[in-house]
Protein backbone atom coordinates (compact mmCIF):
# COMPACT_ATOMS: atom_id res chain seq x y z
CA UNK A 1 0.00 0.00 0.00
CA UNK A 2 2.93 2.30 0.36
CA UNK A 3 3.29 5.47 2.85
CA UNK A 4 -0.16 6.92 3.81
CA UNK A 5 -1.69 9.93 2.32
CA UNK A 6 -2.56 12.82 4.33
CA UNK A 7 -5.54 14.25 3.84
CA UNK A 8 -6.79 17.04 5.78
CA UNK A 9 -10.62 17.91 6.30
CA UNK A 10 -11.72 20.89 8.16
CA UNK A 11 -15.23 21.29 9.35
CA UNK A 12 -14.44 17.56 10.29
CA UNK A 13 -17.56 18.30 12.82
CA UNK A 14 -20.16 19.17 10.70
CA UNK A 15 -22.80 17.62 8.53
CA UNK A 16 -20.92 16.82 5.48
CA UNK A 17 -17.78 15.91 6.97
CA UNK A 18 -19.55 13.35 9.10
CA UNK A 19 -20.84 11.60 5.89
CA UNK A 20 -17.25 12.35 4.07
CA UNK A 21 -15.21 10.83 6.41
CA UNK A 22 -16.35 7.26 6.52
CA UNK A 23 -16.22 6.59 2.29
CA UNK A 24 -12.57 8.33 3.13
CA UNK A 25 -11.99 6.09 5.47
CA UNK A 26 -13.06 3.04 3.44
CA UNK A 27 -10.39 4.00 0.57
CA UNK A 28 -12.72 5.74 -1.89
CA UNK A 29 -11.70 9.28 -2.21
CA UNK A 30 -8.08 7.90 -3.74
CA UNK A 31 -8.70 4.26 -4.32
CA UNK A 32 -8.93 1.00 -2.06
CA UNK A 33 -5.28 0.48 -2.22
CA UNK A 34 -4.14 3.31 -0.49
CA UNK A 35 -3.44 4.11 2.79
CA UNK A 36 -5.00 7.33 4.45
CA UNK A 37 -3.85 9.58 7.46
CA UNK A 38 -6.80 11.63 8.55
CA UNK A 39 -5.81 15.24 10.23
CA UNK A 40 -9.25 16.96 11.19
CA UNK A 41 -9.33 21.07 11.48
CA UNK A 42 -12.33 22.10 13.35
CA UNK A 43 -12.59 25.47 15.20
CA UNK A 44 -12.07 24.95 19.17
CA UNK A 45 -15.41 24.98 20.26
CA UNK A 46 -16.16 21.77 18.23
CA UNK A 47 -12.56 20.01 18.60
CA UNK A 48 -14.69 17.99 21.10
CA UNK A 49 -17.17 16.55 18.47
CA UNK A 50 -14.26 16.07 16.03
CA UNK A 51 -12.61 13.92 18.92
CA UNK A 52 -15.88 11.86 18.87
CA UNK A 53 -15.87 11.47 14.93
CA UNK A 54 -12.29 10.45 15.58
CA UNK A 55 -13.37 7.62 18.24
CA UNK A 56 -16.07 6.36 15.61
CA UNK A 57 -13.36 6.20 13.06
CA UNK A 58 -11.49 3.87 14.60
CA UNK A 59 -14.09 1.93 15.44
CA UNK A 60 -14.74 1.14 12.43
CA UNK A 61 -11.63 -0.87 11.51
CA UNK A 62 -10.98 0.68 8.46
CA UNK A 63 -7.79 -1.26 6.33
CA UNK A 64 -7.06 1.71 4.49
CA UNK A 65 -6.85 4.43 7.91
CA UNK A 66 -3.47 4.73 9.15
CA UNK A 67 -4.28 7.26 12.01
CA UNK A 68 -6.57 9.98 12.96
CA UNK A 69 -5.67 13.43 14.34
CA UNK A 70 -7.75 16.42 15.27
CA UNK A 71 -6.67 20.02 15.36
CA UNK A 72 -7.86 23.51 15.96
CA UNK A 73 -4.46 25.12 14.22
CA UNK A 74 -4.37 25.38 10.86
CA UNK A 75 -1.04 25.20 10.62
CA UNK A 76 -0.37 22.22 12.14
CA UNK A 77 -3.57 20.79 10.37
CA UNK A 78 -2.09 21.06 6.79
CA UNK A 79 1.48 20.43 7.78
CA UNK A 80 2.78 18.00 4.95
CA UNK A 81 -0.74 17.84 3.97
CA UNK A 82 -1.27 15.86 0.31
CA UNK A 83 -4.91 16.27 -0.25
CA UNK A 84 -7.27 19.49 1.79
CA UNK A 85 -10.77 19.41 1.43
CA UNK A 86 -11.92 22.76 2.67
CA UNK A 87 -15.59 21.89 3.56
CA UNK A 88 -15.42 24.22 6.99
CA UNK A 89 -17.88 27.33 6.67
CA UNK A 90 -21.31 28.38 7.05
CA UNK A 91 -23.92 26.57 5.64
CA UNK A 92 -26.86 29.14 3.77
CA UNK A 93 -30.13 28.67 5.36
CA UNK A 94 -33.60 29.63 3.78
CA UNK A 95 -34.08 32.58 1.50
CA UNK A 96 -30.28 32.81 1.19
CA UNK A 97 -27.99 33.03 -2.02
CA UNK A 98 -24.64 31.53 -1.38
CA UNK A 99 -23.03 34.67 -2.20
CA UNK A 100 -24.68 36.49 0.87
CA UNK A 101 -22.08 33.86 3.14
CA UNK A 102 -19.02 35.70 1.03
CA UNK A 103 -18.33 38.10 4.23
CA UNK A 104 -19.21 35.21 7.19
CA UNK A 105 -17.08 32.39 5.33
CA UNK A 106 -14.29 34.66 3.34
CA UNK A 107 -12.43 35.02 6.43
CA UNK A 108 -11.75 32.01 6.96
CA UNK A 109 -9.70 30.77 3.58
CA UNK A 110 -7.13 33.20 4.01
CA UNK A 111 -5.55 31.83 7.23
CA UNK A 112 -6.24 28.36 5.60
CA UNK A 113 -4.41 29.00 2.47
CA UNK A 114 -1.20 30.82 4.22
CA UNK A 115 -1.36 27.10 6.13
CA UNK A 116 -1.17 25.56 2.85
CA UNK A 117 1.63 27.56 1.64
CA UNK A 118 3.28 27.01 4.67
CA UNK A 119 3.79 23.35 5.04
CA UNK A 120 1.59 21.26 2.74
CA UNK A 121 3.72 18.86 0.84
CA UNK A 122 4.87 19.24 -2.62
CA UNK A 123 2.26 17.35 -4.43
CA UNK A 124 -1.12 19.07 -2.61
CA UNK A 125 -4.53 19.05 -4.01
CA UNK A 126 -7.15 21.22 -2.64
CA UNK A 127 -10.70 21.15 -2.98
CA UNK A 128 -13.03 23.70 -1.36
CA UNK A 129 -16.64 23.14 -0.76
CA UNK A 130 -17.36 25.36 1.92
CA UNK A 131 -19.50 28.27 0.32
CA UNK A 132 -19.09 30.17 -1.75
CA UNK A 133 -17.03 27.58 -2.91
CA UNK A 134 -15.38 29.38 -6.34
CA UNK A 135 -14.58 32.25 -4.47
CA UNK A 136 -13.16 30.40 -1.30
CA UNK A 137 -11.00 28.81 -3.68
CA UNK A 138 -9.59 32.05 -5.11
CA UNK A 139 -9.09 33.49 -1.49
CA UNK A 140 -6.91 30.54 -0.35
CA UNK A 141 -5.06 30.03 -3.77
CA UNK A 142 -3.93 33.81 -3.28
CA UNK A 143 -2.49 33.37 -0.03
CA UNK A 144 -0.57 30.76 -1.26
CA UNK A 145 2.16 31.83 -3.91
CA UNK A 146 4.42 29.35 -3.74
CA UNK A 147 2.10 26.65 -4.63
CA UNK A 148 0.91 25.86 -8.30
CA UNK A 149 -2.73 27.69 -8.89
CA UNK A 150 -3.93 25.05 -10.14
CA UNK A 151 -3.94 22.85 -7.54
CA UNK A 152 -6.75 24.84 -5.83
CA UNK A 153 -10.02 23.84 -7.20
CA UNK A 154 -13.66 24.43 -6.10
CA UNK A 155 -16.64 21.67 -6.06
CA UNK A 156 -19.03 21.51 -8.84
CA UNK A 157 -19.25 18.46 -9.06
CA UNK A 158 -22.34 17.99 -7.51
CA UNK A 159 -24.04 20.55 -9.80
CA UNK A 160 -22.55 17.71 -12.42
CA UNK A 161 -24.10 14.88 -10.70
CA UNK A 162 -27.35 16.86 -10.16
CA UNK A 163 -27.39 17.25 -14.04
CA UNK A 164 -26.52 14.14 -14.91
CA UNK A 165 -29.44 12.45 -12.56
CA UNK A 166 -31.77 15.02 -14.37
CA UNK A 167 -30.83 13.87 -17.56
CA UNK A 168 -30.67 10.51 -17.05
CA UNK A 169 -34.45 10.40 -15.57
CA UNK A 170 -35.76 12.22 -18.39
CA UNK A 171 -34.43 9.83 -21.14
CA UNK A 172 -34.95 7.11 -19.08
CA UNK A 173 -31.14 5.72 -19.41
CA UNK A 174 -28.78 5.22 -16.51
CA UNK A 175 -25.79 7.54 -15.87
CA UNK A 176 -23.43 5.59 -16.94
CA UNK A 177 -24.75 6.38 -20.59
CA UNK A 178 -24.20 10.18 -20.57
CA UNK A 179 -20.87 11.45 -21.21
CA UNK A 180 -19.70 15.36 -21.94
CA UNK A 181 -22.61 17.33 -20.05
CA UNK A 182 -21.03 20.26 -18.37
CA UNK A 183 -21.62 22.84 -15.62
CA UNK A 184 -20.22 26.39 -15.96
CA UNK A 185 -19.27 29.41 -13.94
CA UNK A 186 -19.99 29.80 -10.49
CA UNK A 187 -21.46 27.09 -7.98
CA UNK A 188 -24.71 29.26 -7.59
CA UNK A 189 -27.96 29.46 -9.63
CA UNK A 190 -26.06 31.48 -12.27
CA UNK A 191 -23.96 28.18 -13.00
CA UNK A 192 -25.11 27.05 -16.83
CA UNK A 193 -25.37 23.42 -16.88
CA UNK A 194 -24.99 22.76 -20.28
CA UNK A 195 -25.99 19.68 -22.59
CA UNK A 196 -24.67 21.01 -26.25
CA UNK A 197 -21.83 18.58 -26.28
CA UNK A 198 -23.38 16.28 -24.46
CA UNK A 199 -23.75 12.29 -25.24
CA UNK A 200 -26.40 9.37 -24.76
CA UNK A 201 -25.15 6.06 -25.89
CA UNK A 202 -23.03 8.49 -28.54
CA UNK A 203 -25.60 10.31 -29.97
CA UNK A 204 -26.59 13.99 -29.03
CA UNK A 205 -28.35 14.08 -25.52
CA UNK A 206 -30.20 17.78 -27.24
CA UNK A 207 -31.39 16.17 -29.99
CA UNK A 208 -32.59 12.72 -27.73
CA UNK A 209 -34.87 14.79 -25.63
CA UNK A 210 -35.64 17.66 -28.83
CA UNK A 211 -37.09 20.07 -26.20
CA UNK A 212 -35.59 23.41 -25.90
CA UNK A 213 -37.72 24.72 -23.68
CA UNK A 214 -38.00 22.09 -21.34
CA UNK A 215 -34.12 22.30 -20.92
CA UNK A 216 -34.56 25.87 -20.64
CA UNK A 217 -37.02 26.46 -18.77
CA UNK A 218 -37.08 22.86 -16.65
CA UNK A 219 -33.25 21.27 -17.07
CA UNK A 220 -31.10 24.25 -16.00
CA UNK A 221 -33.32 25.83 -13.25
CA UNK A 222 -33.89 22.69 -11.49
CA UNK A 223 -30.03 21.34 -11.37
CA UNK A 224 -28.82 25.08 -10.83
CA UNK A 225 -31.64 25.94 -7.85
CA UNK A 226 -31.48 21.98 -6.49
CA UNK A 227 -29.13 23.72 -3.34
CA UNK A 228 -31.79 25.63 -2.33
CA UNK A 229 -34.62 23.02 -3.15
CA UNK A 230 -32.80 20.74 -1.37
CA UNK A 231 -32.46 23.35 1.84
CA UNK A 232 -36.57 23.78 1.59
CA UNK A 233 -37.24 20.24 1.32
CA UNK A 234 -34.58 18.81 3.98
CA UNK A 235 -34.51 21.84 6.57
CA UNK A 236 -30.63 22.37 6.30
CA UNK A 237 -28.24 22.20 3.43
CA UNK A 238 -27.53 18.70 1.16
CA UNK A 239 -24.75 16.87 2.83
CA UNK A 240 -24.42 12.98 1.66
CA UNK A 241 -24.65 14.14 -1.74
CA UNK A 242 -21.84 16.71 -1.02
CA UNK A 243 -19.84 14.48 0.65
CA UNK A 244 -20.13 11.83 -2.57
CA UNK A 245 -19.47 14.42 -5.05
CA UNK A 246 -15.77 15.70 -3.20
CA UNK A 247 -15.07 12.02 -3.39
CA UNK A 248 -15.54 11.64 -7.13
CA UNK A 249 -14.58 15.24 -7.58
CA UNK A 250 -10.79 13.97 -5.83
CA UNK A 251 -11.11 10.75 -7.01
CA UNK A 252 -11.34 11.21 -10.35
CA UNK A 253 -8.41 13.95 -10.48
CA UNK A 254 -6.19 11.17 -8.85
CA UNK A 255 -7.34 8.29 -10.56
CA UNK A 256 -8.28 9.80 -14.76
CA UNK A 257 -11.45 10.83 -16.63
CA UNK A 258 -12.35 7.96 -18.85
CA UNK A 259 -11.25 7.82 -22.43
CA UNK A 260 -13.97 9.78 -24.59
CA UNK A 261 -15.58 11.54 -21.41
CA UNK A 262 -14.99 15.04 -19.10
CA UNK A 263 -16.28 16.01 -15.79
CA UNK A 264 -16.85 19.14 -14.28
CA UNK A 265 -14.69 21.37 -11.62
CA UNK A 266 -14.25 24.96 -10.71
CA UNK A 267 -10.42 25.61 -11.78
CA UNK A 268 -8.46 28.57 -12.39
CA UNK A 269 -9.13 30.73 -15.44
CA UNK A 270 -6.43 30.82 -18.08
CA UNK A 271 -8.92 32.52 -20.26
CA UNK A 272 -10.18 30.09 -21.84
CA UNK A 273 -13.93 30.68 -23.32
CA UNK A 274 -13.73 34.09 -23.06
CA UNK A 275 -13.79 33.19 -18.92
CA UNK A 276 -11.93 36.19 -16.62
CA UNK A 277 -8.22 34.96 -16.26
CA UNK A 278 -7.06 34.00 -12.49
CA UNK A 279 -11.17 33.68 -11.31
CA UNK A 280 -12.00 30.44 -10.18
CA UNK A 281 -14.73 29.18 -12.78
CA UNK A 282 -16.36 25.72 -13.17
CA UNK A 283 -15.40 24.10 -16.39
CA UNK A 284 -15.34 20.94 -18.89
CA UNK A 285 -11.88 19.21 -17.28
CA UNK A 286 -9.84 16.38 -17.98
CA UNK A 287 -8.11 14.35 -15.63
CA UNK A 288 -4.77 12.78 -16.19
CA UNK A 289 -1.55 11.82 -13.94
CA UNK A 290 -3.38 13.79 -11.50
CA UNK A 291 -3.96 16.79 -13.23
CA UNK A 292 -6.70 18.75 -14.92
CA UNK A 293 -6.81 20.50 -18.17
CA UNK A 294 -9.76 22.07 -19.39
CA UNK A 295 -11.04 20.94 -22.32
CA UNK A 296 -10.37 22.89 -25.28
CA UNK A 297 -11.93 23.80 -28.47
CA UNK A 298 -16.19 23.71 -28.41
CA UNK A 299 -18.07 25.49 -30.02
CA UNK A 300 -20.07 28.11 -27.82
CA UNK A 301 -23.58 29.40 -29.23
CA UNK A 302 -24.99 32.01 -28.59
CA UNK A 303 -27.88 30.27 -25.73
CA UNK A 304 -24.31 29.07 -23.75
CA UNK A 305 -22.27 32.40 -24.71
CA UNK A 306 -25.02 34.44 -22.65
CA UNK A 307 -25.25 31.85 -19.72
CA UNK A 308 -21.66 31.74 -19.30
CA UNK A 309 -20.98 35.18 -19.30
CA UNK A 310 -23.38 35.96 -17.15
CA UNK A 311 -21.83 33.13 -14.18
CA UNK A 312 -18.65 34.53 -15.34
CA UNK A 313 -19.73 38.46 -14.39
CA UNK A 314 -21.03 37.15 -11.21
CA UNK A 315 -17.66 35.95 -10.08
CA UNK A 316 -15.74 38.79 -11.24
CA UNK A 317 -18.14 41.09 -8.94
CA UNK A 318 -17.74 38.31 -6.41
CA UNK A 319 -13.63 38.97 -6.66
CA UNK A 320 -13.99 42.76 -6.35
CA UNK A 321 -16.21 41.93 -3.14
CA UNK A 322 -13.77 39.80 -1.30
CA UNK A 323 -11.13 42.47 -3.03
CA UNK A 324 -12.99 45.61 -0.79
CA UNK A 325 -13.02 43.20 2.06
CA UNK A 326 -9.12 43.43 1.71
CA UNK A 327 -9.49 39.20 1.65
CA UNK A 328 -7.90 39.20 -1.59
N1 LIG B 1 -19.81 23.16 -3.12
C1 LIG B 1 -20.89 22.45 -2.86
O1 LIG B 1 -21.44 21.80 -3.76
C2 LIG B 1 -21.50 22.40 -1.47
C3 LIG B 1 -22.53 21.50 -1.21
C4 LIG B 1 -23.08 21.44 0.07
C5 LIG B 1 -22.62 22.30 1.07
N2 LIG B 1 -21.62 23.17 0.78
C6 LIG B 1 -21.08 24.06 1.82
O2 LIG B 1 -20.23 23.31 2.68
C7 LIG B 1 -20.10 24.00 3.93
C8 LIG B 1 -20.25 23.04 5.09
O3 LIG B 1 -21.58 22.53 5.14
P1 LIG B 1 -22.08 21.62 6.35
O4 LIG B 1 -23.48 21.26 6.03
O5 LIG B 1 -21.09 20.55 6.65
O6 LIG B 1 -22.08 22.70 7.53
P2 LIG B 1 -22.06 22.44 9.11
O7 LIG B 1 -22.45 23.73 9.75
O8 LIG B 1 -22.79 21.19 9.47
O9 LIG B 1 -20.51 22.17 9.39
C9 LIG B 1 -19.54 23.14 9.19
C10 LIG B 1 -18.41 22.86 10.17
O10 LIG B 1 -17.34 23.73 9.85
C11 LIG B 1 -16.73 24.10 11.06
N3 LIG B 1 -15.92 25.29 10.85
C12 LIG B 1 -16.32 26.59 10.80
N4 LIG B 1 -15.25 27.39 10.65
C13 LIG B 1 -14.17 26.60 10.57
C14 LIG B 1 -12.77 26.84 10.43
N5 LIG B 1 -12.30 28.08 10.35
N6 LIG B 1 -11.94 25.79 10.41
C15 LIG B 1 -12.41 24.54 10.52
N7 LIG B 1 -13.71 24.23 10.68
C16 LIG B 1 -14.58 25.25 10.70
C17 LIG B 1 -17.90 24.29 12.02
O11 LIG B 1 -17.48 24.24 13.38
C18 LIG B 1 -18.80 23.12 11.63
O12 LIG B 1 -18.51 21.96 12.41
C19 LIG B 1 -21.16 25.12 3.88
O13 LIG B 1 -20.52 26.35 3.54
C20 LIG B 1 -22.09 24.67 2.77
O14 LIG B 1 -22.79 25.74 2.19
C21 LIG B 1 -21.05 23.23 -0.45
O1 LIG C 1 -27.05 25.31 -1.88
C1 LIG C 1 -26.39 25.38 -0.85
O2 LIG C 1 -26.32 26.39 -0.15
C2 LIG C 1 -25.64 24.14 -0.41
C3 LIG C 1 -24.86 23.56 -1.50
O3 LIG C 1 -24.02 24.50 -2.12
C4 LIG C 1 -25.70 22.82 -2.52
O4 LIG C 1 -25.55 23.07 -3.70
O5 LIG C 1 -26.50 21.95 -2.11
Amino acid sequence: MGEPINVTVTGAAGQIGYALLFRIASGQLLGADKKVKLRLLEIPAATKAAEGVALELQDGAFPALAGVDVFDNPKAAFDGTNVALLVGARPRTKGMERGDLLEANGGIFKPQGEAINAGAAADIKVLVVGNPANTNALIAQQHAPDVPADRFTAMTRLDHNRALAQLAGKLGVSVEELKKVTIWGNHSATQYPDVSHALVNGKSVAAAINDQAWLADEFIPRVAKRGAEIIEVRGASSAASAASAAIDHVYTWVNGTAEGDWTSAGVISDGSYGVAEGIISSFPVTAKDGQFSIVQGLEIDDFSRTRIDASVAELVEEREAVRKLGLI
